[in-house]
């Protein structure tokens, strides 16, 4: 491995410490920042994430409300329950999981969680201001991609960043916040043809496509800064990502790893985005 290595551990702990200072000062003010997590899905990756949502508010002082609904809940099932938890003052933060029950529209569902609840920025009016310039929380993960390349001063202004992935929880948005910073940005997807010619141009390569190994040292430049959004849970019960990280390692200028690179910083992100939503709320 020559390339390297873009930790977010260190990141995250500094944006937790500023986020358990917040929640203090809200508790103490009567106000105890609450994140709801709704679940719907056994997906392993999600599974995951929970895990790491609650042990992280347990660390900055958030309550944190579990709501499993289980892998056969219905779209007005949970459409309910976000309107419950959209209207219950003691709640200030809302996350659904995806993904969700087959046939069931992640956006449509997202339609039901209240804007200024939204943390991790999953209302399609979240992500039309954000597309618009306009304040709003962005998803955590793309959110978690643009400040760990900058805590590593990247500097995307003028650079060709490739985007694997276009959903709106990862690609879409993430887009958005690296043209904000002025990047040129070229979004890819499973209908991209030669995917290896078009990231292979790019100066910095953002791989979210849910795919193990799906970035090997042929689609990476010399040099190239590449981040890993990938979580994808192993047989053994570990979690990988979608770089091939031996190959791109010896290729690469800089790789985030997984474990420890994108994920932490997500999940730091989520609390950081509750703790602002509890202010704001209160405020109100
Ligand atoms: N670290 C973190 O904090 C987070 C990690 N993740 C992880 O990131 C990954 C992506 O998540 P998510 O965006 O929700 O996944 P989705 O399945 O919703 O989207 C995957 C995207 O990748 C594209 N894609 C799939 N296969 C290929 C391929 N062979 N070549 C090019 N593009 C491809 C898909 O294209 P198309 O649109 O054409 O189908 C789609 O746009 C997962 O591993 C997930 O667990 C997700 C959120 C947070
Ligand atoms: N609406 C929605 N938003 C998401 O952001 C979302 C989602 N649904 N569904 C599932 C995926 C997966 N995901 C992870 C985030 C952090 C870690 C994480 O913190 N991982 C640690 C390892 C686990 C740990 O050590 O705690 C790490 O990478 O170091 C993992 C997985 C978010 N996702």
């Amino acid at each position: 491995m020559t390339a390297a290595v873009l930790s977010g551990r260190e990141l995250a702990a500094a944006i937790k410490s500023e986020t358990a200072a917040e929640a203090a000062r809200l508790s103490a003010a009567g106000t105890a920042p609450t994140l709801a997590v709704v679940v719907a899905t056994a997906d392993e990756s999600s599974a995951w994430y929970v895990r790491s949502i609650a042990r992280a508010t347990e660390q900055v002082g958030i309550a944190c409300d579990v709501v499993d609904l289980g892998q056969e809940a219905t779209g007005p099932e949970i459409r309910r329950t976000l309107d419950a938890l959209s209207a219950d003052d003691r709640v200030h933060g809302i996350i659904l999981q995806t993904p969700l029950p087959p046939g069931v529209d992640a956006q449509e569902m997202a339609l039901a969680i209240r804007f200024d609840k939204d943390v991790d920025g999953a209302n399609p009016l979240s992500l039309g201001r954000l597309a618009a310039g306009l304040s709003a929380f962005a998803p955590a993960t793309a959110e978690a991609v643009v400040r760990i390349l900058e805590h590593h001063g990247v500097d995307l202004a003028g650079r060709h960043v490739a985007v694997v992935g276009r959903s709106t929880v990862v690609g879409k948005p993430a887009a958005h916040l690296l043209l904000d910073r002025n990047a040129t940005v070229t979004v890819c997807h499973s209908r991209t043809r030669d995917l290896a010619a078009v990231t292979s141009a790019a100066d910095v390569v953002v791989a979210a496509a849910g795919r193990i190994g799906l970035i090997t040292a042929d689609h990476v430049a010399p040099g190239a800064v590449v981040v890993d959004v990938g979580t994808n849970p192993t047989e053994d019960g570990g979690l990988v990502g979608d770089v091939d990280a031996a190959s791109v390692g010896e290729k690469a200028g800089a790789l985030t790893p997984v474990p420890g690179g994108v994920g932490p910083v997500t999940t730091a992100l989520l609390l950081a985005h509750t703790v602002q939503a509890a202010s704001a709320l209160r405020r109100a």
